[in-house]
């Protein structure tokens, strides 16, 4: 009998991922369309399902018993087959609430306002009544009250944690964000049901503004773990959240490497290669494939300005991708949203090599002799510090560097 996830479009969903690591059992994604939906239900030729968008409500009709949350919430994400009997319940209220818990964000007694008017939000209201929430406010876009329009919000001060259950953010509009945080002076923390890209915008500004967050991927694994439990009447610790949650985050992150020019980028990021499964992508090659021309002439016809937007454009894009060793250019840093984007789904690593082993470069402009590399190592020092996770020193040798970052990227956890 089989045991996976229904839905309509199931190609992006990590529960395949999630559920084979929590358990030894295969676990199938079951893409079905309308009409293959009655029949599935019909037929309940499953053992287990949990059900994704856009049947969490279709699929009620067809349960047995549905539990008081998911009854509640209108929603049913995880389905048993208990001799024909379908028990249903939503793992995705279970999910949220441990994800809150498990980062301290304290609920009870707080003003909370959930961003959004759909399925997830409705999940996200009940957590937060059961957690006690002094006040629940909820906000959407052309919605009578009580629901808050975005620009009324700002009129609401008291709010200390906001959740949002839109997709504002998500792939493939990663530079999106509903609200600025900074507007809410006594903010908290934020919880994004986000998870592609691994930090949104609005968490990003969470941590620029030292409020608590977490973003999506720790409530998806906790989701599937409590629908784990649920199918195969087991417990198992909530140590495997964070330990799942850990190796998907590592496993999707980007490895973005930074650094002076000639500190060893490229042959870092070459060696790296060899010995992980992301792929090699270098900025500056990358440039040079999609222009059809040289660097050297992008500066020479068009300018460093030019050279810089096409830089951008092209950084922008791979940033949102994911499971990549991005190796960039030296000057990647010079404009804070490169260096926002590449944050989103990637680790940045600063290659620091002394100065006197960089190499002079005639061929480059801005590296041709000694002076104008010290005085372009002063300029960016401090940002290739700002923009960097770790810091990697390449002064001994290409393995003893690599060695470094395997050790530093080991130590990396979701936040
Ligand atoms: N630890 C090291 N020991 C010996 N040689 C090194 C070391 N690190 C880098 N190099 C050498 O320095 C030179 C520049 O390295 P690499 O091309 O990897 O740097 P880069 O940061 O990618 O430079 P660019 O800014 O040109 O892209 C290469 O010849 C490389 O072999
Ligand atoms: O994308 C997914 O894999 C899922 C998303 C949520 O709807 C969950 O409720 C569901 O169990 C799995
Ligand atoms: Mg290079």
């Amino acid at each position: 009998m089989r045991i996976g996830l229904i839905g309509k479009k199931l190609g992006h969903s990590f529960s395949k991922m999630i559920h084979e690591k929590l358990i030894d059992q295969p676990y199938e994604l079951i893409e079905l369309d309308e009409q293959q939906l009655v029949e599935f239900m019909e037929t309940k030729a499953f053992k287990a399902i949990n059900v994704t968008i856009p049947y969490k409500e279709t699929v009620m009709q067809y349960c047995d018993e549905i539990d008081e949350q998911a009854l509640a919430i209108h929603a049913v994400n995880a389905i048993v087959n208990r001799n024909g009997r379908l028990i249903a319940t939503n793992t995705d209220f279970t999910g949220l609430m441990l994800m809150l818990k498990q980062h301290n964000i304290v609920i009870k007694d707080k003003c909370c306002c959930v961003l959004g008017t759909g399925g997830t939000s409705k999940t996200a209201q009940a957590v937060l009544k059961a957690m006690g929430a002094k006040e629940i406010l909820v906000a959407g876009r052309n919605k009578p009250a009580p629901i808050i329009s975005y620009e009324a919000l700002k009129q609401h001060q008291e709010i200390q944690v906001f959740i949002n259950a839109t997709s504002v953010g998500m792939y493939p509009n990663n530079d999106d964000q509903i609200i600025d945080l900074a507007d809410f002076g006594q903010l908290e923390a934020v919880a994004d049901v986000i998870y592609n890209p691994l930090t949104t915008r609005l968490c990003q500004q969470a941590e620029e503004l030292k409020l608590k967050h977490v973003n999506g991927l720790k409530m998806l694994v906790a989701q599937a773990k409590a629908a784990c439990e649920f199918f195969h009447d087991i417990a198992l610790d909530d140590e495997k959240i964070h330990q799942i949650t850990d190796e998907i985050y590592k496993d999707m992150a980007n490895i973005v490497i930074i650094g002076m020019p000639s500190s060893g980028k490229t042959t870092l990021s070459q060696e790296l290669a060899k010995i992980s499964d992301k792929r090699l992508v270098d900025i500056d090659e990358e440039i040079v494939r999609r222009e059809q021309r040289t660097i050297r002439e992008i500066f020479d016809t068009e300018g460093e300005a030019r050279f810089r937007e096409i830089e951008t454009a092209i950084c922008k894009d791979l940033a949102k991708q994911t499971k990549l060793i991005i190796s960039c250019g030296g000057g990647i840093i010079k404009n804070e949203e490169n260096m926002r984007s590449l944050a989103q789904n990637g680790i940045i690593f600063h290659i620091r090599r002394n100065l006197d082993a960089l190499l002079v470069d005639d061929s480059r402009p801005l590296s041709s002799s000694k002076e104008r590399l010290m005085a372009m190592e002063k300029e960016r020092m401090p940002l290739y510090q700002k923009y960097s996770q770790f810091e990697i020193d390449n002064n001994s040798t290409i393995e003893a560097a690599l060695k470094q970052i395997k050790e530093r990227f080991d130590e990396v956890t979701c936040n």
